[in-house]
């Protein structure tokens, strides 16, 4: 028996996965990779083993977070009969203001992250549930939280605070920022591939179902798009990104909607879904050609270029930009149209290396290095849960 340690990855329309062997130093080398994706709408299982084998086939169409999680618990277990897993290391969005490490669950600590549920409703409740499904797939293994919030915990106090009365701070309403799993793997990558780069200033983009940036200034995050929860910044699938306030007070006392109905429409029915009438997956509006699709991708396009300003401001000045996440590694358009407005502020984007999803996408004469880098949130996941058991 071969010590393993298992990454779960509860995305808003994906479950990731990795499986990874324990090497001698503890230092986890992949076998088994892959996702579950567009749950709750087409799901399906992309997955590939490292000696070769690929796993692409459709799921039944009801597929939601909780079953997807136990259904891929109970493959694992069968398929992979000759492993031990020491360890299950899980994303969880929030780690509120107590977690900046990654922490070993108990029950205390459930409890603790039962309590960010409503702090971000799309993610918390399947972190959770991927914790329980391990636990009774695996009885015995540690569970292991590594959180999105942990990588912000850097940000200066006007970069965490909102402009409220103070005991709103006080009881927690901060800007906590997310995807920071995602940001800290860029980063360690940046390290090894440009460490010049990783000293300096720099943005990185992650465009998925849900999408951030965040502004990093030798090393240490010092801003973020998304905030309180993860409904702010940008534009996305289904959310609605950052709005004016007053938006949320109109809808209560002009059109006496409930508290349940406004997040409804904030969390699920906003975002590329809501301005295009068709759809939130990128590639369809991609391929759409009807006004309403075209005109939501203008919005995200824009919205995007609005907050690289506004981060390299954080900054005082941009070194690097890094696109990553679902749409930002793999739809060139919209990365085109991102850096084609922003040469002003030294970005130029080669458009070949872009077409071709390179790894540098920028010109040899820009300012700013542009660079793409896949994320995995699951190898950031396995190094925690293999040190934890070290
Ligand atoms: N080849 C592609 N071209 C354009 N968009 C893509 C492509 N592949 C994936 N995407 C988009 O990436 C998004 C999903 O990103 P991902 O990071 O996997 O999501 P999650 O937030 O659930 O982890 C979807 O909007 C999808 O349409
Ligand atoms: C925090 C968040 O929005 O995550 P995801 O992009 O996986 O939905
Ligand atoms: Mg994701």
């Amino acid at each position: 028996m071969v010590d393993h340690v298992l990454a779960l990855n509860a995305g808003s329309s994906s479950l990731k996965f990795g499986l990874y062997e324990l090497a001698e130093n503890n230092l986890p080398c992949v076998r088994w990779h892959g996702q579950i994706e567009r749950l709750g709408d087409a799901p399906r299982l992309l997955a590939k083993f490292t000696d070769g084998q690929t796993i692409n086939q459709p799921l039944a169409k009801t597929q939601s977070h909780d079953e997807a999680i136990r259904a891929f618990l109970e493959m694992a277990r069968e398929q992979l009969p000759d492993i031990n897993i020491r360890a299950v290391g899980h994303r969880v969005v929030h780690g509120g203001a107590v977690y900046s490490e990654p922490v070993l669950v108990d029950q205390k600590v459930m409890d603790t992250l039962a309590g960010f549920i409503p702090f971000a409703p799309l993610h918390q409740p399947f972190s959770l549930t991927g914790i329980r499904a391990a636990i009774d797939a695996f009885p015995g293994t540690a569970q292991v939280a590594c959180f999105d919030t942990a990588f912000h915990r850097t940000h200066p106090w006007v970069n965490d605070t909102f402009a409220l009365p103070l005991s709103y701070y006080e009881k927690g309403v901060r800007r906590y920022g997310f995807h920071g799993l995602s940001y800290d793997y860029i980063m360690q990558k940046l390290k090894e591939i440009a460490p010049s780069l990783y000293d300096g200033r720099v943005v990185i983009a992650h465009l998925g179902n849900g999408a951030s940036m965040c502004a990093v200034s030798g090393g240490r995050a010092v801003a973020s798009t998304m905030g309180f929860s993860a409904l702010d910044g940008l534009p996305m699938g289904t959310r609605s990104g950052q709005l004016d306030p007053g938006v949320v007070l109109y809808m209560m006392q002009q059109e006496g909607m409930s508290a349940d109905e406004i997040a409804d429409t904030l969390y699920r029915k906003s975002g590329l879904l809501g301005l295009s009438r068709l759809s939130s997956d990128m590639r369809k509006l991609l391929a759409a050609e009807t006004p309403e699709a075209r005109r939501a991708i203008d919005y995200y396009v824009f919205r995007v270029r609005r907050e690289l300003g506004a981060l390299s401001a954080a900054l005082e000045g941009l070194d690097a930009l890094v696109f990553t996440g679902g749409i930002g590694e793999n739809a060139a358009q919209i990365r085109r149209r991102v850096c084609e407005g922003m040469r002003w502020i030294g970005i130029e984007i080669d458009p070949n290396r872009n077409a071709d999803n390179g790894t540098v996408l920028s010109t040899d004469f820009s300012r700013v290095r542009i660079l793409r880098i896949p994320t995995n949130e699951e190898m950031v996941i396995a190094r925690a849960a293999a040190r934890m058991v070290q």
